[in-house]
């Protein structure tokens, strides 16, 4: 199988390889602190050699459930926000296996797949229960932590929406828990209703946890092959063991984002040109921004959606402050064969690109705007992946997981924990009511 690799040549005017020789040292530094697990945040690295230990029994219990579910459902709700929610959302969305976005239902038996919890509207809630109406439901409900407030208020009335349907016990069958594999409000929760459940090991935070029950689950029932997307992650966790910057590309990216942070470049914008890839950018924030927006420091993670957001963005990155570094992903090989035919009346004038499929045309978009931007003062690296695959999926995750722990010891944080997270929450907890949170 080809490999995801690192093209930083268009970043070489900003950066000397003689500054990436002399970071090898760091970053052996931080691989050695990650690998003997005795860096800040260790008790987190649960997620590094995941892929080559994952709990097979459970495995086989991930696809049963989700055979079950295919089964007896017409409709699926993910319930979870963040780290439990967006690995999933990415890969689905990446593969194409959203109900509403092709007839896949005939074609695998999958149901129409609704996410919800990753918001508090009573606007998107009311439309959810419209769509759902008269359809037959299942629902996954993802927290670790079991006290998520997003998470927990939606399960509670989806909950309540489910017994009232189908009666508590039938309830029981459809709700699918994944949630701590020991401790919490859910886990409680659970054991009390009899919800089939599934665990997140103590040691992988929800950022780093697509690869574990919480992105398979929803994956399998999508109609996606699991083995295979533990297959890419497998690989990507061996090739991505190595120490050397020359030979680990995740090693590369991360050390060149920090050479370029400390070059004033401290906006990163992650840009694809396949809308697919619009909640990988999602699951990239959210991994980078909780990982290394700390102690007063952080690049801070954007994406767009390439060529759409040239006509909305283009224009800043070109010419507007320059803060910006840009990182694309190129899915090298499209299955596309959608070819442009000479048309009689030329008046469009596109006959010159007679014969080109559009993915050539969108790719030669690409080639353009990496140019252009880097004229313009912003460099870009480009992170080649062979094409879009389950297996290219486990990659891809395993790939940032990686790159975003080994960029966190660089920049200096702890790459595993939120701290800030919870100020919001104490706040909203107060004005709320909440018991104990009275004197803030
Ligand atoms: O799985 P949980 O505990 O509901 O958390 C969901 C998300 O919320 C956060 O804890 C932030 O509040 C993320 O780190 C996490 O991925």
């Amino acid at each position: 199988m080809k490999k995801i690799t690192l093209d930083y040549s268009q970043s070489l005017h900003l950066i000397d390889q003689k500054e990436l020789d002399f970071l090898q040292e760091k970053v052996s530094q931080c691989h050695e602190l990650l690998h003997s697990k005795t860096g800040e945040g260790h008790q987190c690295l649960g997620w590094l050699d995941w892929p080559e230990q994952y709990d097979q029994e459970e495995f086989l219990k991930i696809q049963e459930a989700a055979e079950k579910i295919r089964k007896q459902s017409e409709v699926f709700i993910v319930v979870g926000i963040g780290g439990s929610y967006l690995g999933a959302r990415a890969a689905i969305e990446m593969l194409n296996m959203l109900a509403c976005t092709c007839k896949h239902e005939e074609q695998t038996g999958a149901p129409a797949i609704y996410f919800a919890g990753h918001n508090m509207s009573s606007i998107y809630l009311k439309n959810l229960y419209n769509n759902i109406e008269g359809k037959d439901v299942s629902i996954n409900v993802i927290s670790k932590s079991g006290t998520t407030t997003e998470t927990a208020i939606v399960f509670r009335l989806l909950k309540e929406y489910m017994e009232k349907r189908y009666g508590r016990k039938e309830a029981g069958k459809r709700i699918f828990v994944t949630t701590n594999k020991c401790k919490g409000a859910l886990k409680t929760l659970a054991g009390r209703q009899g919800y089939e459940t599934f665990g997140i090991p103590e040691n992988i935070g929800g950022r780093y946890s697509a690869l574990t029950a919480v992105g398979l689950l929803p994956m399998a029932v999508a109609g996606i092959d699991i083995e295979q997307v533990m297959a890419g992650g497998q690989a990507a966790c061996r090739d991505l063991s190595d120490d050397s910057l020359e030979r680990n590309p995740a090693y590369q990216y991360a050390t060149i984002r920090n050479l370029l942070y400390v070059k004033g470049k401290t906006i990163e914008v992650l840009a694809y040109y396949e809308p697919n890839l619009f909640y990988f950018g999602e699951w990239y924030k959210q991994l980078f921004g909780e990982s290394e927006g700390k102690d007063g420091k952080g690049i801070f993670p954007a994406s767009l959606n390439f060529t759409t957001d040239l006509h909305a963005m283009g224009q800043y990155i070109q010419e507007g402050r320059k803060d910006i570094f840009e990182t694309t992903l190129n899915i090298e090989e499209s299955e596309d064969k959608i070819i442009i035919k000479r048309a009689e009346d030329d008046s469009d004038g596109l006959n010159y690109l007679q014969g080109k499929t559009l993915d050539y045309i969108n790719k030669k978009a690409m080639e353009g705007v990496m140019r252009a931007h880097c004229d313009g003062g912003v460099p870009n690296l480009m992170l080649c992946i062979p094409r879009i695959s389950p297996y290219y999926v486990g990659s891809l995750i395993y790939f940032f997981e990686k790159a975003c722990a080994m960029s966190g010891y660089l920049l200096g944080v702890n790459p595993f924990n939120q701290p800030g997270v919870e100020a919001y929450k104490r706040n909203m907890f107060h004005i709320l009511g909440k018991p104990g949170y009275e004197s803030l």
